[in-house]
């Protein structure tokens, strides 16, 4: 449903991004992971279209990404940012609805407030629907905003997730609540691309992984492939012993 071939990004002289390759099916969660400044949050702009290739190409469904219409896009892709101000007033609940915005005219359906009551309770966020958003703690606003962007698409099978960092400010309990949701809509035929620093969770929750050193791939393939004691290294110049848990179907990686 992605796919992205030779991509590769400038600005000015510096190149943040170079031939990069791969692709995510529905179903699928691909985690990116890399050092600060690896090139992360650069490729989900790509994805989003908040800036354009400079070379290579990205496909949806098989067609190009710019030739899609902005209101096509925005009613099947959704995207969390890593940084999310609202400089105006709203309560929690107006601005989950306003994931809704582009499948309605004047005024939400019944569809579109039945969705936010569902995303809201999904996300646990329930008993804040009238809380002034300003007022959150941080941890809040950020399950506040994944609600929004859930709201978004939650209605249309096979959408594309893009998260940047999403696990942002969250306690454990909550990273690992959004987690399982953004797996959850993995199941159900959404394809997800989230950025994560945790090397654990891109291994216990991603199908994929793609590991960036420097803008370039270092590995991409399945948890099991990819993450383990040499591309830790590479990546994040970390060394990392690799444990087996009974139980457990994921590489662990414990830093030394
Ligand atoms: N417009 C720009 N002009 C020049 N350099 C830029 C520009 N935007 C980003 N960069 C640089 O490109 C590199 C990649 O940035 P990017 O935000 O994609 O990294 P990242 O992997 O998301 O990092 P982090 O984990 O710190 O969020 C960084 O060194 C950054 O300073």
């Amino acid at each position: 449903m992605i796919e992205v071939r030779e991509l590769s990004y400038r600005a000015g002289r510096s190149e943040l991004l170079r031939d990069i390759n791969f692709s995510v099916r529905p179903g699928e969660m691909l985690a990116v992971i890399g050092a600060n400044g690896a090139g992360k949050s650069t490729l989900l702009k790509l994805l989003s279209s908040e800036i354009s290739p400079s070379e290579g190409a990205i496909y949806i469904k098989q067609r190009p990404l710019q030739e899609y219409k902005v209101i096509e896009l925005a009613r099947m892709r959704s995207v969390l940012a890593q940084q999310n101000t609202i400089s105006m007033s709203f309560t929690v609940y107006e601005l989950v609805l306003m994931g809704r915005y582009p499948h309605f005219e004047n005024k939400p359906g019944i569809n579109d407030i039945e969705i936010v009551r569902h995303v809201l309770n999904e996300t646990g966020i329930t008993h804040l629907a009238s809380r002034e958003y300003n007022t959150l703690s941080g941890g809040e606003q950020q399950r506040v905003q994944l609600a929004r962007v859930i709201a978004q698409i939650a209605d249309v099978p096979q959408g594309l997730l893009l998260l940047d960092e999403p696990t942002n400010g969250l306690d454990l309990l909550y990273q690992q609540q959004i987690l399982s949701i953004a797996r959850g809509m993995s199941d159900r035929g959404y394809c997800v691309v989230c950025i994560l620093h945790d090397i654990n969770f891109a291994s216990r929750y991603a199908d994929k992984v793609l590991i960036l050193k420097n803008g370039k791939t270092i590995a991409f393939g399945a948890p099991k492939e990819v993450i383990n004691h040499d591309n830790i290294l590479n990546a994040f110049n970390v060394k990392v012993e690799m444990m087996n848990y009974t139980g457990l179907n994921w590489p662990v990686a414990v830093p030394l």
